[in-house]
């Protein structure tokens, strides 16, 4: 059996954050503000393993009311997600995702974040796909203010 799952996150970019995407540090003069450290590629692929597992959402799993959470890597929180997924018997076929970002240039990254999802999903970087968007400069997403992430999901039963 099969199950499909969708992710969407958005956070804002600011001065005096690091930029963090797909659980790297991206060289740029703004990061993303949130909680932990908003990086909304991971929590985009997160959304969409809970969303597929149907097993709620990352906020529900992680408030950001709980101090327990403030700064957290989000490499840490997919995995935990990804637990709970494989102990309702899943295992993660696929994942693809889309990171619309204005700015900075996001090609040369593509892979070592690839590397880390594929880590983090105990699945082959051949699973693994991510591209990079510009939003044509139109929008909140056009003007540099926030970077947005979509992903799906697939997965198949564990046995
Ligand atoms: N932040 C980004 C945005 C885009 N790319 C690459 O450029 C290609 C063209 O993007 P458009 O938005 O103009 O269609 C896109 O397919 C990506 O390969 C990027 O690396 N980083
Ligand atoms: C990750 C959490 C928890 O630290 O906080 P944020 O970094 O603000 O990110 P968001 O995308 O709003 O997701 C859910 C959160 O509860």
């Amino acid at each position: 059996m099969f199950r499909i799952g969708q992710g969407y996150d958005v956070h804002r970019l600011v001065e005096g954050r690091p930029l963090i995407l797909g659980g790297l540090e991206i060289p740029h003069d703004k990061g993303l503000l949130g909680h932990s450290d908003a990086d909304a590629l991971l929590h985009a692929v997160t959304d969409a393993l809970l969303g597929a597992a149907a097993l709620g959402d990352i906020g529900r799993l992680f408030p950001d009311t709980d101090a327990a959470f403030k700064g957290a890597d989000s490499r840490v929180l997919l995995r935990e997600a990804l637990a709970r997924v494989q102990a309702a018997g899943w295992q993660v076929v696929n994942v693809d995702a889309t990171l619309i970002a204005q700015q900075p240039k996001l090609a040369p990254h593509i892979d070592a974040m690839r590397t880390n999802l594929a880590a983090d999903l105990a699945i082959d970087i051949g699973a693994v796909n991510i591209k990079g968007k510009t939003n044509e400069t139109l929008g909140y997403l056009g003007r540099c203010e926030a970077i947005e992430a979509q992903a799906v999901c697939l997965l198949m039963a564990a046995h």
